[in-house]
């Protein structure tokens, strides 16, 4: 029997409630993924963690969205909860006191997750003023949930993490590490490189872009001093298109040059990035196409 421990967690909230901090502070610039080993062909990888005893493998769950309308909605919503119902821990994030309608939905996503041990993560506690009222919200949450363990964090402030961290190596079933350390594969730079793209979209956009946007890669070639690499952005609308280019190309260019940075960092090499961005007309009712860009997960 070995010694080690080796699983996946999923980190699922509401936008804005710290995912992708925590994300950076518990892995850091020290994100590496490599090729997927059949283990985890269910899973994208987010991100892993390898300490001495345990690795931690953390999975992408294809977005928690609010609004069942659409046909992307309902796929991703499925997707999300077939995704949840295969990790071996989940981390539902929530901001502080604060609860919304997105928290609501996540929750309901969790009711039906099965089995999987649900870990509620309350982070953003540096921001709390008055920490007397955090009790009883977390009795009230807790009420609402069995959760098999309630942890205050702060991502920013890298509060608590040791907790966390304990608290999932210790779920996490035994067994050999599936990744080598800082083994980086073409495929995984891939994604990680179109993960960036769609982040720095995000970060620039906000809410004038809705989430139903989807990067390829199309071009990566590795050259004697410089990548080459070609992304597509996916957008829904002639409208969404117009303003990701925005004033003369000032905001795409913007989106790369940000995009662009990231991706130098992460495989150390000068890039040269070159973004289109196209509208995928019926997308959102497209099954079809909803496979083709992996939100199958069935
Ligand atoms: N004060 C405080 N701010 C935090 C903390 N964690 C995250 N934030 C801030 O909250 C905002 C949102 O954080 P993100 O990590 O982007 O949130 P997210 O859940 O990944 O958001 P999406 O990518 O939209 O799903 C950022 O401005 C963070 O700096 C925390 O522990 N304390």
């Amino acid at each position: 029997m070995s010694d080690t421990r080796c699983g996946v967690v999923a980190i699922v909230g509401r936008p804005n409630v710290g995912k992708s901090t925590l994300m950076n502070h518990l892995i850091g610039e020290k994100v590496s993924i490599t090729s997927r080993k059949p283990q985890t062909t269910r899973h994208r990888i987010h991100g892993i963690l390898s300490r001495p005893g345990y690795q931690i493998v953390f999975a992408d769950t294809p977005g928690i969205h609010t609004g069942q309308e659409r046909a992307l909605n309902r796929a991703m919503n499925d997707a999300a909860q077939s995704a949840l119902s295969d990790v071996d821990v989940i981390c539902f994030m929530v901001d502080a006191l604060k609860w919304t309608e997105g928290d609501e939905h996540v929750l309901g996503l969790l009711q039906r997750a099965g089995d999987t041990p649900v870990i509620l993560l309350v982070n953003k506690v540096d921001n709390l003023t008055d920490k007397s009222l955090l009790l009883p919200h977390l009795e009230s949450l807790a009420a609402r949930f069995a959760f098999a363990e309630v942890i205050p964090v702060s991502a920013l402030r890298d509060h608590n993490l040791d907790v966390l961290e304990k608290a999932l190596s210790s779920r996490l079933p035994k067994g050999d590490f599936w990744f080598d350390d800082d083994q980086l594969t073409d495929r995984s730079l891939r994604f990680m490189a179109a993960e960036i793209i769609r982040e720095k979209v995000v970060r620039q956009l906000g809410q004038e872009v809705p989430h139903q946007i989807t990067v390829e890669i199309d071009i990566w070639e590795d050259g004697p001093k410089v990548t080459d690499i070609a992304a597509t952005i996916l957008v829904e609308r002639r409208g969404q298109k117009k303003i990701l280019i925005g004033d003369k190309g000032s905001r795409i260019k913007s989106i790369g040059t940000q995009a662009r940075e990231d991706m130098e960092r992460l495989i150390d090499r000068k890039v040269m990035l070159t973004l289109w961005v196209k509208i995928k007309a019926g997308w959102s009712d497209d099954e079809r196409a909803l496979r083709s860009l992996g939100y199958d997960h069935r």
